[in-house]
């Protein structure tokens, strides 16, 4: 799909709609996410390219229109969360490259502190000064403490997510169970209105009921409020039905992004056959690409060696 022009008005203009200060809400037909020839790369502490590493994106484009909701698929190691991180606003690129309800999300703040623009991934951890990196958050305090803490929250909003992620604010966070910590970590991260909301892979620990309820829930805050989901995931079940768009990363680029309407397997609900499919070409193409590569990869001493207090990274010198 072609990207649209983005919305270029700054922080601050009037847009229609606006009403966070700080973030111009773009009109109704705008495109909410827009990705223009972005090519991305890790790099190192001294802000060099890694070494040996090639780019995780080439010239990468696409755009989504409010209500789409877009399953992000591709092999392990294709760049998912790494674009769902630059869509977030968590890794610097170009200003010009993302657009999100016609912010920079890197550049404008307000898009994530107003919660127009949710991200949630990952375990739910933090590197704390002394104890540790992805030190899980799991202190002795009830669940109700840390969703009722949050400021300017709707708290019918509040009471409905409780609700459908099926919380009790009793739990103590010290004793809950991993999906029982997921479910407060989702909730978290659904109480503000967003207009763009950004999912890794976070319904792993789910049961299948939680699961389905929350689909349920953001297939609703599409259709109603005409937001806006990008979901990274390897598990399909009960998701036929869920994807207005399918985006395959592999290889440092879309091999496909759709509307899944345009797809025939995908339109028949053949979702996971597809994407078996999908990543069964991918894997010939990479060993393909591997047996006619003359290429010898080279490991020279690295501008650093990756170390950092407490941790080794894949960076070191071999
Ligand atoms: N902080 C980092 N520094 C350097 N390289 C990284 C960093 N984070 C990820 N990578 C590399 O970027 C590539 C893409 O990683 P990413 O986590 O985005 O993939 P993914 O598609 O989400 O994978 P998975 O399906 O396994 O979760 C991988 O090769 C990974 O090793």
């Amino acid at each position: 799909m072609e990207p649209s022009a983005p919305d270029r008005r700054s922080a601050g203009d009037a847009g229609s709609g606006s009403t966070v200060e700080g973030v111009a809400a773009p009109g109704q037909d705008d495109p909410a996410v827009v990705v223009n020839n972005l090519s991305f790369t890790y790099s190192g502490i001294d802000g060099q390219p890694l070494l040996n590493s090639p780019p995780i994106f080439r010239d990468v484009s696409f755009s989504l229109r409010p209500g789409s909701r877009c399953l992000l698929v591709g092999p392990n190691g294709a760049g998912k969360t790494t674009l769902l991180k630059i869509l977030g606003g968590k890794h610097l690129v170009p200003r010009d490259c993302v657009w999100v309800l016609g912010s920079s999300p890197f550049h404008d703040t307000a898009l994530t502190s107003s919660g127009l623009l949710s991200y949630i991934g990952g375990a739910w951890v933090r590197d704390i000064a002394f104890a540790g990196y992805s030190v899980p958050l799991q202190g002795d305090f009830p669940a109700g403490q840390i969703i009722e803490g949050i400021p300017g929250v709707d708290p019918k909003r509040r009471e409905r997510v409780m609700k459908v992620m099926d919380i009790n604010s009793d739990w103590r966070m010290h004793l809950v169970s991993d999906g029982q910590r997921r479910r407060v970590q989702l909730c978290v991260g659904l109480l503000k209105p967003f207009k763009v909301l950004l999912l890794d892979e976070i319904t792993v620990d789910l049961d299948v009921l939680g699961r389905a309820d929350l689909m349920d829930f953001l297939t609703e805050e599409c259709e109603e409020r005409g937001a806006t989901i990008v979901y990274a995931t390897h598990i399909f079940d009960g998701l036929q039905s869920w994807p207005t768009h399918v985006a395959f990363l592999a290889d440092g680029k879309f091999q496909t992004f759709d509307e899944v309407k345009n797809v025939p397997h995908l339109r028949d609900g053949k979702l996971l056959d597809t994407v078996v499919r999908w990543l069964r070409e991918d894997k010939r193409r990479r060993a393909a690409s591997k047996r006619s590569s003359k290429t010898t990869v080279v490991f020279q001493q690295p501008l650093n060696n990756g170390w950092a207090s407490g941790r080794m990274t894949a960076s070191l010198s071999k």
